[in-house]
């Protein structure tokens, strides 16, 4: 029979119904701005800085070190072009890696026009940013290093107390997107040793186009947004109230439940694996098998394109991505499978599926049966067939 199965989670998440229920009178009844002083400001103002207070409590911060934003892309944009706009007198080097989301890479294409120089560190074949790598690229006018805390595509889990120990050893700042990681994995920022860390709610059960970027007290950070006083002078505007709460809930929730939840997707994912290699022939596992993302399975289908196993999941209720969601859209294979190596018709035949709260081993055999069926039918008309035959021979 068919069913509903969401496999897109680090693509999005659904709101929790919790969330909801938190966020709904910040909708409604409870609508004062918080800068204003009467009390129906001071009741949105108390409730933001909880807010804020849980957030920076799930990752070991300062609630003042906690600036809330419109979520990770903005999140990745002040703490890049915010320290490189600071320190621009002090040096115009920044360095990151080729596997970065887009909300990394972009700042940095932009701030390369303006005369800054960056370097973007090759990955291995599983995805890691090599230690040694970074410290060759290194140089006196270095000012920022930001590299991710795991990779959105292929759930790479970066060396990140290692590579930030480099950035302490040499005085320069060290910025974390940890949009996949927060409410997933422990993350704390200290343990890290990052200055900067994004944060994105509707990755973990909060309401989407909310976020918040931790940044490490005294460090220099010029504000993207100008006007009003609002999140200490760093970010004007008035709050997203509702989302600030939702996410705050959000976090709460994500942190009590961690620990059970990475037991439990981590079993479901390596079952899925498992039963993916031992059920479909010519297949591969991008990414590493441990210092992997609980959640994060993508796997190169031969002979076959990722978009014609999308569509067809799609039809029989299964939802999945082709590489990260914002790259769906295009033919260009994945910038993250190209930098690990992955030959062009392989990455073609990507397919991420990210498992969350709902997921369960029933939905996972049904996905598997559903997939066996697909891949054999489409390999049957794949273009790739008498290669595919020849292959299987020799
Ligand atoms: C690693 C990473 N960074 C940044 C973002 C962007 O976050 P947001 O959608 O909140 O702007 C995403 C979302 O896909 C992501 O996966």
């Amino acid at each position: 029979m068919k069913r509903e199965v969401y496999l897109d989670y680090a693509a999005t998440t659904p709101l929790r119904k919790e969330v909801y229920e938190a966020m709904k009178p910040f909708l409604k009844e409870k609508f004062g701005n918080p800068s204003s002083i009467h009390h129906f400001g001071r009741e949105t103002r108390t409730a933001i800085e909880e807010a804020r207070e849980k957030i920076a409590k799930a990752i070991g911060a300062k609630s003042d070190e906690i600036i809330f934003t419109s979520g990770g892309t903005e999140s990745n944009n002040m703490a890049i072009k915010g320290v490189a706009f600071a320190l621009s007198t002090k040096g115009k080097h920044i360095i990151t890696s080729k596997v970065e989301h887009h909300a990394v890479l972009e700042p940095c294409h932009f701030l390369e026009k303006l005369g800054f120089e960056i370097t973007y560190l090759p990955v291995d074949r599983e995805g890691f940013v090599d230690p040694d790598d970074l410290k060759k690229a290194l140089r006196k006018d270095t000012i920022l290093i930001s590299i991710m805390h795991a990779n959105n595509e292929i759930g790479t889990i970066e060396p990140i107390q290692e590579l930030s120990k480099i950035a302490k050893e040499y005085d320069i700042y060290f910025h974390t997107d940890a949009v996949q990681t927060v409410g997933h994995i422990p993350v704390n920022v200290d343990e890290l040793g990052v200055d900067l860390l994004s944060i994105s709610a509707h990755k973990f059960y909060g309401p989407k186009g909310v976020g918040a970027l931790y940044i490490r007290k005294g460090t220099k950070i010029h504000p993207l947004i100008h006007g009003g006083s609002q999140e200490n002078n760093k970010r004007a505007g008035t709050e997203n109230v509702a989302g600030i709460i939702g996410m705050g809930k959000a976090i709460e929730l994500a942190i009590l439940e961690m620990d059970k939840e990475i037991e439990r997707l981590t079993e479901l994912r390596d079952y899925f694996i498992r039963e993916v290699e031992k059920r479909i022939s010519d297949v591969y596992l991008n990414g590493p098998r441990s210092n992997r993302l609980p959640n994060n399975i993508n796997f190169s289908f031969a002979y076959v394109e990722g978009e014609s196993i999308l569509l067809h999941l799609d039809l029989e209720g299964v939802e999945v991505s082709t590489g990260s969601a914002c790259s769906s859209s295009s033919l260009e294979p994945s910038h993250v499978l190209s930098a690990i190596n992955v030959p062009i018709e392989l990455a073609h035949g990507s397919i991420r599926f990210t498992l969350g709260l709902y997921t369960t081993k029933e939905d996972l055999n049904y996905t598997l049966d559903v997939l066996e069926r697909i891949i054999e039918k489409l390999r049957t008309i794949s273009p790739y067939k008498q290669e595919w035959k020849i292959n299987k021979k020799s």
